[in-house]
């Protein structure tokens, strides 16, 4: 008896150091710390070895050297950067509620509007609010197709015709595609639209340049990290200045001619709900009727400047996009969204389109609202979270050969469109995913897909040549809160269909 017990006491004994060490390598493995970029100085951290104008290319760079979940600091900010899908979809979809918040940042504390947006606003209720009554209005008014189609068909014909009327002169794509697209978004925001030439499409403009070089990843972001720039007059805060006064320039001098706008468009509805909804005031309107129109005209414009870059390098692409497309619309035919299945290979260029120039490359920034743990490593609450859709989109193990434009990804063997459950497609999180997913996701889409197929309806794209064409390839393109190519020109021939 005695022997027994002094048997189980040894082996017991024995256990102790395999039990603890198994206890503290589960410990470990959950509660792993997120690797640093390496060479860190004080003060500064890490901004040294980062390009700010190329950030999202040096990430990726990164994430093949220190893993796909990474941390790099930035003078007194911790930027944890997540750079594969398993990732990312583990922030936004499985963790969803945790990674929904949005960092506080100088450059969004002016006028504190952060309180007001939806883009900048962290996930509060009024937040969930604003996105439902927007959801809500974008969808009454028309996101149904045939009155999607409807907004859309006046802005297409006058933008083919004006490209007609150029007689073959070489253009500025992005130029004019912005003014178009400006004006059906300013259809959905307040039931108007605008001369092309007149001052407002031109005040949008400027604003919507300021506010991409302010708002994004890229040099704008110097204000935020490095906090004696705001005490001085100089590039970063003057143009944040500028941007701001533009913006609200344009508020004052809409509302002074228009008072309030129709209830049926997303601005007039919100502020019918003003007197209801002590969270909505006018400062809640414009700054609302502010990101929209920035998220949703520069994205859908650059697209489209991008496929027009991209065709004048692919010329039988854009023959085999005409092909399909006059097969299901012909000439005097407007295309509808009712018949998208039938030019699967159309819908494969753009879904390519998106993945290839990942234009939205850092989505906007995230927050966790609580401590969390990604693959494995602990995030404390409060971080703020890049989700890197440039490296996803580009991750060589999902596709091969990313830096070509192959529509043929997203197409199976017989050229039907890939089933959106198909991992490739799940792969493909140009509009980001989870709650804060982009609102505009269902009308950028069927609004590109009207824009495409009525432009090369009846039109051919060729390059202007008394210049060089810049390089479509997207890492090329300058950063902001959009990716842009190098300005361009290009030459639109009038198709003449077969009879
Ligand atoms: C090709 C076109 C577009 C692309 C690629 C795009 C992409 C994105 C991305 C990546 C985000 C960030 C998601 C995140 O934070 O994780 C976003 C947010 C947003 N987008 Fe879009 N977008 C496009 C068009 C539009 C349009 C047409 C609208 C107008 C309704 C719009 C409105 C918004 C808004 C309001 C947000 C912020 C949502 C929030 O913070 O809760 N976008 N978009």
């Amino acid at each position: 008896m005695l022997l027994e017990l002094i048997a189980t006491f040894c082996f017991i004994v024995s256990c102790i150091p395999f039990l603890a060490s198994a206890v503290w390598l589960t410990w470990s493995k959950r509660t792993r710390h997120i690797p640093h970029i390496p060479r860190r100085w004080p003060i500064v951290g890490n901004a040294f070895q980062l390009s700010m104008n190329q950030c999202h290319l040096v990430f990726t760079e990164w994430s093949k050297r220190y893993g796909a979940v990474f941390e790099v600091k930035l003078f007194n900010e911790k930027i944890v950067v997540l750079n594969d899908y398993n990732s990312i979809h583990e922030a936004l979809v499985q963790a969803g509620a945790t990674f929904a918040g949005r960092p506080k940042m100088h450059r969004t504390d002016q006028k504190q509007r952060y309180k007001k947006s939806i883009v900048w606003q962290t996930y509060t209720q009024k937040l969930v609010f604003l996105r439902k009554v927007v959801h809500k209005s974008l969808k009454m008014y028309g996101l149904g197709l045939l009155a999607l189609e409807d907004i859309c068909r006046p802005e297409l014909e006058s933008l083919v015709n004006r490209i007609q009327q150029m007689d073959g002169t070489a253009f500025d794509p992005s130029r004019i595609f912005f003014d178009s697209v400006g004006n059906v978004m300013l259809y959905f925001l307040v039931g108007l639209r605008f001369d092309p030439d007149g001052p407002e499409i031109e005040t949008i403009r400027a604003m919507s340049k300021l506010f991409n070089e302010t708002f994004g990843a890229g040099d704008g972001k110097r204000l935020d990290v490095m906090p004696w720039l705001r005490f001085g007059q100089n590039k970063e805060t003057r143009r944040l200045e500028t941007a701001l006064n533009v913006r609200d320039r344009l508020w004052d001098n809409l509302a002074k001619q228009y008072g309030t706008f129709s209830e049926k468009s997303v601005i007039g509805h919100m502020q019918s709900l003003i007197n209801e909804n002590s969270d909505i005031d006018d400062d809640t309107a414009k700054e609302c009727f502010t990101n929209l129109i920035l998220a949703g005209v520069d994205t859908t414009a650059t697209a489209l400047t991008c496929l027009i870059l991209i065709l004048l390098q692919n010329q039988d692409l854009q023959t085999r996009m005409q092909e399909e497309i006059n097969g299901v619309f012909p000439e005097g035919v407007f295309p509808s969204l009712s018949k998208r299945q039938q030019t699967p290979f159309t819908e494969a260029v753009i879904l390519e389109l998106l993945r290839y120039i990942s234009h939205v490359p850092l989505a906007v920034p995230h927050s966790t609202l609580e401590n969390a743990t990604i693959c494995g490593y602990h995030i404390d609450a409060n971080a703020t979270i890049y989700i890197n859709l440039w490296a996803l989109h580009h991750d060589e193990c999902i596709w091969p050969d990313p830096w070509k434009f192959d529509p043929g990804r997203f197409l199976d063997n017989d050229g039907a469109i890939l089933s959106p459950l198909h991992p490739k497609r799940k792969r493909m999180l140009a509009f980001g995913a989870g709650r804060r997913v982009c609102l505009g996701e269902s009308l950028a889409k069927n609004r590109l897909y009207l824009f495409v197929t009525a432009l090369l309806q009846r039109l051919t794209f060729v390059p202007d040549d008394s210049e060089a064409v810049p390089d479509p390839d997207p890492r090329s393109y300058d950063l902001g809160l959009v990716l842009h190519p190098k300005p361009f020109k290009v030459k639109a021939i009038r198709r003449v269909h077969d009879p």
